[in-house]
């Protein structure tokens, strides 16, 4: 019943890992997600040292997912490009995040500074995020992922994936183009400390509306009680 489609891979960047994924969800699996997540919406939160709270850095509005035989799917599919050795219980639950005009969620790291958020019970830090285009109105201006820190590709067959007319030297811009993903690695091999040249901001959408999801994979298994309790964080 689970069927994948054949999506795409192309490394962006060697060193933060960046790969870009081309047809990572199919047009059913995008509606039915907008479907199922319109009435849970709610707005986004980010870490402070007092927990989750609301904040300018973020404006965007976030909810989980009930965990049903297609989002299931989703997260085997994102478990696979993994690899084996990654196992379920690393994975966070699904996120998804929803823009409208004006909205946006600043430069941050997927990665946690504080500790508080990184305990063993957590699963350690996010190794690896898969940021996914689920839904990109027609008339959405703006809306792209911003990496300042990761030099752009050269070769202009990337132009429909990443924006081509910014200033050299300014990064990568993404385009939010429906279906597709980015996959990174948010930690220095070997080292497990957080790569600070994986920086990224949701842009401010200027017109239209943008629904990304959030697949964030941690270090270690995430602990049944934390899970229970549905998952880490909500930021
Ligand atoms: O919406 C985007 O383009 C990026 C969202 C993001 O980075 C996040 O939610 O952590
Ligand atoms: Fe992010």
């Amino acid at each position: 019943e689970c069927t994948h489609p054949s999506f795409k891979a192309y490394k962006l960047s060697s060193s933060p890992l960046i790969i870009y994924l081309q047809n990572f969800l199919t047009k059913n699996e995008r509606s039915h997600l907008k479907e199922i997540s319109k009435p849970r919406f709610r707005r986004s939160v980010v870490a402070s040292d007092e927990g989750a709270k609301q904040s300018r850095i973020r404006t965007s509005q976030s909810t989980d997912l009930p965990r049903d035989e297609i989002v299931k799917c989703i997260e085997q599919r994102a478990m696979e490009f993994q690899g084996f050795d990654t196992k379920e219980s690393q994975l966070e639950p699904l996120q998804l995040v929803k823009y409208g005009p004006g909205e946006h969620y600043d430069y941050h790291t997927d990665w946690l500074a504080d500790p508080q958020y990184t305990t063993s019970f957590n699963g350690g830090n996010r190794m690896t995020s898969f940021l996914v285009y689920v839904y990109v109105s027609n008339d959405t201006t703006g809306g792209g992922t911003g990496f300042p820190l990761v030099d752009a590709p050269r070769d202009e067959r990337w132009c429909g994936f990443v924006e081509c007319d910014e200033p050299f030297g300014s990064g990568v811009v993404f385009r939010p183009v429906e279906g597709n993903a980015i996959f990174w690695e948010n930690l220095i091999p070997g080292t497990g400390r957080g790569d600070g040249r994986t920086e990224h901001a949701g842009l401010p959408v200027t017109s239209g509306e943008k629904i990304g999801m959030n697949i964030w994979t941690r270090q270690a298994g995430i602990s049944d009680e934390v899970r229970k309790e549905g998952g880490p964080l909500d930021f």
